[in-house]
């Protein structure tokens, strides 16, 4: 994977907010797996949601791409209410993410999986499709282009035309990442893009995630158990607990807090663990 060089600057880092959470709750059966959260996510800076098992952080993703409603209060997106928006259209918004446990076409090649995010932006319809209007062979061309210049800017060019179950584990990731990138969003959200990495693999992920920002001008909002990881990149975190935000702030205010070191003693041991390997507690 390329490095990043000096000359490489942020876009920009304080600017203003682009994804709102506003008091947003939503609750499955019994449990409010969200309860009243609001957060900003500005626009150009790499903001870390952390918190133990099941504190909500993958809910805020599912709010935010239209996977779930919110029982109530507001998700908005560059001022705009996100309301009920269907998945695609909050992609075409500028709204992209990755999952927790990869999902990629495993039979397909990887830039058929890349061109599956690129194609988010077509507005060819299926007669143009089938006649080859000069429109869609248009889109077509655009769409391999963005796909193959995302997977360039991922150290992935060479891997192109094998299969993605053929690709590494480290290179799955990274094209989960391409995938996402294709689809031109503004704001990219990543859930635990470092999970099953070795420390040389997530110094290379935190290199990456910075040269997301300050290379290409994504706003990244970022999910990750890996504590050195998710304070050594981020601008700001927010922290999650039992569906409830307990703080927000600069790592080092974060990881000094009592709310948060409590929250992640009172929780199993790898969580505590992990927290533990930055030498706060
Ligand atoms: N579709 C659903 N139906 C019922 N409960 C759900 C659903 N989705 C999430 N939950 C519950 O909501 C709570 C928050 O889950 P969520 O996956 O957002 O947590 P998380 O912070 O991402 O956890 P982890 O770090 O383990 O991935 C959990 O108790 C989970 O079981």
């Amino acid at each position: 994977m390329p490095s990043t060089s000096v000359s490489e600057q942020p876009v920009t880092r304080n600017g203003a907010a682009l994804l709102s959470l506003d008091d947003v709750s939503i609750q499955f059966g019994g449990l409010k797996a969200l309860d009243g959260v609001s957060f900003d996510v500005r626009e150009g800076e790499i903001l870390g949601l952390i918190g133990p098992n099941g504190a909500g952080k993958t809910t805020c993703f599912n709010v935010m791409t239209g996977v779930y409603q919110p029982t109530s209060g507001e998700v908005r997106f560059a001022g705009e209410p996100l309301g009920r928006r269907k998945r695609f259209a909050i992609t075409r918004l500028g709204i992209a993410r990755t999952f927790q446990n990869i999902r990629l076409f495993g039979n397909m090649t990887a830039l058929e999986n890349v061109l599956v995010g690129a194609d988010a932006h077509h507005r060819t319809n299926v007669i143009d499709a089938l006649v080859r209007s000069p429109r869609h062979r248009r889109e077509e061309r655009e769409g391999e282009e963005t796909a193959r210049e995302v997977m360039k800017f991922l150290g992935l060019e060479r891997r192109a035309d094998e299969l993605a179950r053929n690709l590494s584990y480290g290179e799955q990731r990274r094209l989960e990442i391409a995938r996402a990138m294709a689809t031109k969003p503004r704001l990219l959200c990543l859930d635990e893009p470092a999970a099953g990495f070795n420390p040389a693999e997530k110094a290379q992920l935190m290199d990456l995630i910075r040269r997301i920002r300050d290379v290409r001008g994504l706003t990244v909002l970022l999910i990750e158990h890996d504590m050195g990881l998710v304070m050594g990149v981020s601008d700001r975190v927010a922290v999650l607990e039992f569906g409830r935000k307990i703080a927000e702030g600069a790592p080092v205010d974060v990881r000094n807090d009592p709310a948060v070191i409590a929250a992640y003693l009172g929780t199993e041991a790898d969580d505590a663990g992990e927290f533990d390997q930055e030498g706060d507690l």
